[in-house]
């Protein structure tokens, strides 16, 4: 007889979660109740218009910013009430951010910039390993103006999965990036979804890309709208741009 099937523990839970920023008549409600449940290994795409709140959620997620009310766990953790310290240490130890703007020191080569991270990670691969997880194996010795965009942001995705976090956090990956190349990007962030089971969640204004993910959450006025499962996903070069 086979063990039934086991719904995996959350990767992330929200319940009523709130942010706002300053007070009284210049308050702004980045956001107004978010409940969210998200399974672990999954890519997730965020999408809403400029000022919805997504980076704010993604930022509160990645322990980078602190939520006003409500609760959000990673798995059992509860990330609301951490302290100063254990966020810093949740931050080193799980989660891996990338930008729009791809924040390389111009003065270190790809691997160096890649070791400026797995220095002081607790698992990390080997620099080299990375820049061949995002095809840039062979350009370890460039500086970043040697590099072409996708590629910078293909070195700033190999320094963030080189600690191998359980979690990638992305804001507008491909932001600054013409469509090839942008799609690039999108094939390496799948890659390492699929290749080392890293939950990505992405922060988006290119609707199309919510194609390639698994679950796609929408955003209006700093909450929910929606949450939709892809039944069939493109693959990132089969999306139009
Ligand atoms: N540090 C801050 N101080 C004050 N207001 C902020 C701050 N950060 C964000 N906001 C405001 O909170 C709201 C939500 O911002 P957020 O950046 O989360 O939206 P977004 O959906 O990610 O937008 P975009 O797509 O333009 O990046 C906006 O009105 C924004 O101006």
């Amino acid at each position: 007889m086979s063990a039934p099937a086991e719904t995996p523990a959350p990767a992330f839970r929200t319940r009523g979660l709130t942010k706002t920023y300053g007070e009284g008549e210049a308050a702004v409600h980045a956001l107004r109740g978010v409940d969210l449940e998200l399974p672990p290994g999954e890519l997730v795409v965020l999408l809403g218009a400029s000022g919805s709140g997504k980076s704010t959620l993604l930022n509160i997620l990645g322990g980078l910013d602190r939520a006003s009310t409500g609760t959000a766990h990673f798995r059992d953790r509860e990330l609301t009430a951490m302290s100063d310290s254990e966020l810093t240490l949740y931050r080193r130890n799980h989660v891996g951010f990338v930008f729009q703007f791809y924040n390389l020191m111009p003065s270190l080569t790809a691997e160096e910039n890649v070791e400026l991270v797995t220095e002081i990670a607790r698992n990390p691969m080997a620099p080299g390993k990375a820049l061949d997880l995002v095809g840039l194996g062979e350009r370890r010795h460039h500086f970043p103006a040697q590099l072409s965009g996708g590629e910078q942001q293909r070195v700033a995705i190999a320094r963030a999965v080189a600690k191998q976090p359980d979690v990638l956090f992305c804001d507008e990956p491909t932001g600054a990036l013409d469509s090839t190349t942008g799609r690039a990007v999108l094939k390496v962030l799948k890659d390492v979804n699929e290749a080392l089971g890293t939950t990505v969640l992405m922060v988006t204004h290119a609707a199309n890309t919510a194609a390639m993910a698994h679950r796609v959450i929408r955003f209006a006025d700093g909450s929910i709208r929606t949450v939709e499962i892809n039944e069939t996903r493109l693959m990132p070069e089969e999306i139009a741009w």
